[in-house]
Formats: C-alpha cells, sequence, structure tokens
C-alpha cells in the first residue's frame, strides 16, 4: 500500500488520480487544489482519500507527490517541500517544460529526491470533471530523472508508470525541452495564431467561421487550451521555442516564393513529403499523435438514429468513446462520425453495422 500526494487535480492530476484508483484500489491518495469545487468534486466520487492544506504536514508521509499545477506554479512549490518532504519521498511533476524546474530543483539541492515528469498525453480540455481513467493508456511519460536520484527509486517510479498503462520514456530536461518545443508548443502557438488571423479577417457577417471545413477544425482544435498553462509553457520554454518559429518562417517565406513563382514542383513535393511523414506517425499506435479508431456511417441525420447504432454496438458490449453527426458537409450524405477506445473494437464495431447494411467507410 502507497500514499500518494496531489497538489492540482485538473485534467492531468485527475487523470492520474482516477487512473491509480482504477489500477491500485489499496492506495491512499491526498490532495490540495485551490480550487475547494475540485476537490469537493475529488471527494464526491471518491476519487481522493483526504483533502490537504496548501501546507500540510501529512504531504511528508507519501511516497510519492505529484505536482499537476500549471508549470510555474508546481516551480514554486518546490520552495515548501524542500523541508517538508519524508525521507523516503519523491516529489514529481507533470509539467510541459522540464528545464526550469530542474534548474529550481538544482538550486534547492533537492535532486536526489526529484524526478520530472511529462506524460504526452492530454486534450485542450481543463479540470478534474474533463479527467480520465483513460488518458495515459498507451501515452508515452516523459521521466526526468534528478542527477542524484538512486536508481532503484527511478525503477520504482518506472514501474508505477507502467502500471498506469503508459510507456515511460527517459530524457535529459534539455533533450525533452528541445523535442516538445517542436512537436507540443509550437503546434499550439500555430493553432492559436491561425484562428486569430481568420478572426482578423472575418467579415461581420462571420462567413469564415461558418463555413470553416474539416480542416481548419482539425488543425486548430488546440486553440481552445488553457490560456493560463500556455502562456507559462511559452515564457518557460522561450528560447527553444523562438528557435523552432524562426525554422517555421523560414520555411513559410520558402513557401511564399513557391506560390508567388506558382512552382508547381516545389509546392507538390512540399505536400508529398508531408504526406508521407504525418502517415509514417499514425502506424505507431503509441506515438504523440494518437492513433484515433474511427469510422464513418451513411445515416440519415433523423431523430433516433444515433440511438439505434448506439444500442446495436452496445447490446455486443462495445464502448464508443465519442459519436456525432458531421455537420460540415465534407461528405456528401449524413455521416455519423464513431471513436472506439482500440482497434478491435473498431474492426468489430464495423462488422457488426455492415451486417446491419449500413454503409460504413474505414478512413
Ligand atoms: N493539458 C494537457 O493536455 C497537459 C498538461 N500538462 C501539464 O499538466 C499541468 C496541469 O495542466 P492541466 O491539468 O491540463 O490543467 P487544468 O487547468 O486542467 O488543471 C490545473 C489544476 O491546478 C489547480 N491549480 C492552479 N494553480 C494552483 C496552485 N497554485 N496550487 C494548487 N492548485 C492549483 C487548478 O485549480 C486546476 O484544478 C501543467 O503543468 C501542464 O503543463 C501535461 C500534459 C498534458
Ligand atoms: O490535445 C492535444 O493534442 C495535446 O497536444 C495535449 C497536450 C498538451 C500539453 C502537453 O504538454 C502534452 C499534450
Amino acid at each position: 500500500m502507497k500514499t500518494i500526494g496531489f497538489i492540482g487535480l485538473g485534467l492531468i492530476g485527475g487523470s492520474i488520480v482516477k487512473t491509480i484508483r482504477k489500477y491500485h484500489s489499496d492506495y491512499r491518495i491526498l490532495a490540495y487544489d485551490q480550487d475547494r469545487e475540485t476537490l469537493a468534486s475529488a471527494v464526491s466520487s471518491n476519487m481522493i482519500d483526504a483533502v490537504c492544506e496548501e501546507h500540510d504536514e501529512r504531504f511528508a508521509g507519501c511516497d510519492y507527490i505529484f505536482l499537476c499545477a500549471p508549470v510555474e506554479f508546481n516551480v514554486q512549490y518546490l520552495e515548501y517541500f524542500k523541508d517538508h518532504l519524508g525521507p523516503n519521498t519523491i516529489l514529481t511533476d507533470v509539467g510541459s517544460v522540464k528545464g526550469i524546474i530542474h534548474k529550481e530543483v538544482e538550486r534547492l539541492g533537492m535532486e536526489s529526491c526529484f524526478i520530472g515528469g511529462h506524460p504526452m498525453a492530454g486534450s485542450e480540455k481543463t479540470g478534474f470533471e474533463s479527467s480520465s481513467d483513460r488518458l495515459l493508456e498507451n501515452a508515452y511519460y516523459i521521466i526526468t530523472p534528478g542527477g542524484e536520484i538512486p536508481l532503484d527509486r527511478l525503477t520504482d517510479f518506472t514501474e508505477l508508470i507502467s502500471s498506469l498503462g503508459a510507456i515511460p520514456m527517459v530524457l535529459t530536461s534539455e533533450e525533452h525541452d528541445f523535442i516538445t518545443a517542436g512537436v507540443s508548443h509550437l503546434p499550439h502557438i500555430i493553432a492559436s495564431a491561425l484562428v486569430n488571423l481568420v478572426s482578423m479577417l472575418d467579415s461581420d457577417q462571420e462567413y469564415m467561421k461558418t463555413i470553416a471545413a474539416g480542416g481548419f477544425r482539425d488543425i486548430t482544435r488546440i486553440a481552445s487550451s488553457s490560456p493560463i498553462m500556455w502562456e507559462q509553457i511559452c515564457v518557460e520554454n522561450n528560447k527553444n521555442i523562438s528557435n523552432v518559429l524562426d525554422d517555421y518562417i523560414r520555411l513559410l517565406i520558402q513557401i511564399r516564393c513557391f506560390v508567388d513563382n506558382k512552382d508547381s514542383q516545389s509546392l507538390y513535393q512540399m505536400f508529398a513529403n508531408s504526406r508521407d511523414y504525418r502517415d509514417s506517425i499514425d502506424v505507431v499506435d503509441s506515438g504523440l499523435l494518437k492513433k484515433a479508431y474511427v469510422l464513418y456511417l451513411d445515416i440519415a441525420d433523423e431523430a433516433g438514429g444515433i440511438a439505434t447504432i448506439a444500442t446495436i454496438l452496445a447490446l455486443e458490449k462495445i464502448s464508443i468513446k465519442n459519436i456525432g453527426i458531421i455537420h460540415n458537409r465534407e461528405f456528401e450524405e449524413g455521416v455519423l462520425k464513431i471513436e472506439f477506445y482500440d482497434g478491435s473494437s473498431m474492426e468489430k464495431g464495423a462488422a457488426l453495422l455492415k451486417k446491419r447494411n449500413y454503409i460504413v467507410y474505414e478512413r
């Protein structure tokens, strides 16, 4: 039996708590969040065993403490925990930037009790109510150990992460911050800039907003993410982000030249290269861009249609992750999009629906 403490019970803290409850129902979970309603909802759903204060002696009795607030607030907690950890407590965090917290860990001489962490899973949603015991499933969980962490403590922590269904990957904090600047931080900036550009260019009638098609929606979903979280990430990883933005801006200028010059060959090559690389990412089941198990179905857009399909699948115990009508007419007919949790559920679902004469598209 272990005791695990949490500071911050939002999307990520809440998801880790729920996953621990699922796989280690005997573990004791203590938590503090600055939002009292969040704590109340974690207690009422029986996800935590005790509510702590911000500075609470009970944290010293924990085997692990997870810092799950926005990055700069996590860093601020180190000062308190420096003198309030038990001899065997390991402090860890889930922040999207690792350099800054490791620098503070070194300054405070906490390298023997700190292991940095970052689950490469999440979404644009925030808060405990959006958290899920499936978020970590098959996601890479980057681990950045402090320089003086004993090997057996690192092994124990890695095993805890694996036991939650995630895939541990050990990196240095420098490697982490360089990599995530490119594959996570820059994409969020691009999404935000694109949405703001369209908002700026759109007319009073908002035609652009109204007809924005699947492509725009796909690449801008993450523009709905938490502003405070992303403001802090950009500030704390500013050098890596600035470098990758430079590369990106150079690329955009080059693309503008291709367009100005009607350089068909270069434009074709650009789209062909990106298609090939993007397609190669999706075949990796547990990459950062998790494979989505999605079917599309022609149905009349009318009352009862969705319920019938949900019932057909439920009777065969096939769980649906997400279901909804696509209204943007990217498809010809009324199209229902159904997302499943895994490949085998998707295949079973497709077979079942085809047997019932539904027209099923697998893309
Ligand atoms: N959102 C995502 O997809 C991912 C986020 N992360 C990292 O996880 C951390 C948390 O992010 P989310 O869970 O997404 O955010 P969230 O906004 O869903 O949750 C943050 C929680 O921390 C609480 N909080 C804020 N300041 C606090 C403070 N000073 N003391 C105690 N509690 C405080 C809030 O009340 C909230 O419940 C961040 O460091 C972020 O970089 C890591 C991976 C993915
Ligand atoms: O929603 C998405 O696709 C994300 O990219 C989620 C995400 C946000 C922040 C991270 O540090 C890691 C993952």
